[in-house]
């Protein structure tokens, strides 16, 4: 079972949500499991945070109480500091029973403080921890650590434990009940499911939106990611449509390389720059590959078969990352291993014509994997494979078989690629951008009559609303 660390959790967290299971559902199995583990009729002291792992003990608290439990909890903190709406409801739960509840935010509470009930339960920080233990948190560990009589339960990740790197000053606890997987730095652990479904995992949803470059704030023209887009030459539509969509996905610098329709193609828009070529594998081209950070490589490019050789010869020069779409895989068909180290974004046809064979998730997962790229198989639901895992896109819908529509989502997985990395996450987070975007425009327009172009302007506006 591969660890996972906090970020991994918080996209789970928030893809649960989408697919419609509550936060306040996964906390109320998270607490039961935790009260589940200790006997009815003992003692039990909670040490509660104040956040989400503090929830949890809430309600494992009042599971307890239920099953004869002599509970007492001590919020590490003050009533008003709790952070969640979900922990704090947990928290005003309990106050209407007949449950000990103890505030304590000041330090010297802990010095001299003397647990003696059987069970301790340590809720106070879980997966989200930051950098070294702060006060009063610091004081109520020590407090803990001095209960040598008592049992000591952990809720997720012992307090203090980083679960990134499974190191720190924390709780020494007889057990951790964690949740949905293990964590860094757990010994004597005990993983309970806590009804995060599948989906949350095995398909994209916004939480995979966590892994998109932040734009930094004092950035300079062309520090968020320099693209090379070269195509163009039989369709000038596709290049522009491609530039566009990574400018709108956060790329401030896509040049158009194209041969013999720089003047068509600039004319679409004074968002373009565009660039004459008179061969694609051309000195001018590899010259220019040292000030951009990644190429996409495909749009518009038509089978011109002189073409062809010159692509060729550019994939396997052109030493930065790349993305190859549309007929640039028709040119890597007898040499597949030109996909190397690439992200490729084949319709279902493309891909037959690639590999030879209809795709399957598993083939797909297999051909990623034996030629070392990703792959972003478009379709009604659009399959992403590494090689090693599978993620599903279900956002999108039918009106989007208009044509332009892959040139976007090439061109938002290669201003991804281009501002943040070559990335299995940032390609799946791509293709659910752009699904999202035509589902917002089918609101508006129904499926019949959108075009490549309403997507644009959606593009921006996906992050905004779902993250
Ligand atoms: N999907 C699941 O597994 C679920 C897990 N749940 C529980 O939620 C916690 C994570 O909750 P979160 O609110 O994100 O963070 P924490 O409660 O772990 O901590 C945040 C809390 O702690 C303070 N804090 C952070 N760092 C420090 C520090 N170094 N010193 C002192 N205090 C610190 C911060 O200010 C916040 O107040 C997870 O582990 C599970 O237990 C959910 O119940 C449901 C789904
Ligand atoms: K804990």
């Amino acid at each position: 079972m591969n660890e996972i660390d906090s970020l991994e959790m918080a996209v789970i967290d928030r893809n649960a949500e989408y697919w419609g299971v509550e936060p306040w559902e996964l906390m109320e199995e998270a607490g039961r499991k935790v009260a589940s583990e200790i006997e009815s009729n003992r003692s039990v002291t909670l040490f509660c945070g104040k956040g989400n792992n503090g929830g949890d003990g809430f309600v494992a608290a009042r599971y307890l109480f239920e099953k004869e439990c002599d509970v007492k909890v001590v919020l590490v903190g003050k009533e008003r500091s709790i952070g969640t709406d979900v922990a704090r409801d947990n928290w005003l739960k309990l106050k209407n029973l007949d449950v000990t509840l103890i505030e304590g935010p000041r330090k010297e509470f802990y010095n001299d403080l003397e647990i003696t009930s059987d069970v301790v339960v340590d809720a106070i920080l879980g997966v989200g921890i930051k950098g070294r233990l702060r006060e009063p948190v610091k004081s109520a560990v020590q407090a803990i650590n001095r209960a040598k009589k008592s049992r000591i339960v952990s809720v997720d990740v012992p307090t203090g434990i980083d679960p990134d790197t499974g190191k720190g000053y924390g709780v020494k606890s007889d057990t951790t009940i964690t949740f949905h997987k293990k964590k860094k730095g757990l010994n004597k652990a005990k993983l309970v499911d806590i009804g995060i479904p599948d989906k949350a995992e095995t398909h994209v949803g916004p939480g995979d939106l966590f892994f998109l470059p932040k734009r930094k704030e004092n950035s300079h023209k062309g520090e968020n990611g320099r693209l090379m887009v070269i195509g163009g030459e039989e369709y000038t539509g596709a290049p522009a449509l491609s530039a566009l969509a990574a400018l709108r996905s956060g790329c401030d610098l896509p040049v158009i390389y194209t041969k013999g329709n720089k003047d068509t193609i600039s004319g679409f828009s004074p968002n373009l720059i565009v660039r004459d070529i008179k061969s694609f594998d051309s000195d001018k081209i590899y010259k220019s590959s040292s000030k951009f950070d990644a190429a996409l490589i495909g749009p518009g490019l038509g089978r011109n078969s002189e073409s062809m050789e010159e692509i060729r010869r550019l994939i396997d020069k052109l030493d930065i990352k790349k993305v190859l779409d549309a007929d640039a895989l028709h040119a890597c068909k007898k040499t597949k291993t030109l996909l190397r180290k690439s992200i490729i974004t084949p319709h279902s046809g493309e891909f037959e014509s690639l590999f030879g064979k209809k795709p399957s998730k598993q083939l797909i997962k297999e051909f990623a994997d034996q030629y070392n790229c990703i792959i972003l198989k478009k379709g009604k639901n659009d399959i992403i494979s590494n090689g090693d895992t599978i993620k599903i896109n279900e956002s999108g819908n039918a009106g989007m078989t208009v044509g332009g529509t892959g040139d976007i989502l090439a061109g938002v997985v290669s201003s991804l690629v281009a501002r943040k990395d070559y990335d299995f996450r940032l390609t799946a987070a791509a293709s659910f951008i752009v699904g999202k975007a035509g589902d917002q425009i089918k609101k508006d327009l129904g499926v019949d009559g959108i075009i490549a172009t309403d997507l644009l302007k959606e593009i921006p506006k996906v992050r905004a609303e779902q993250v």
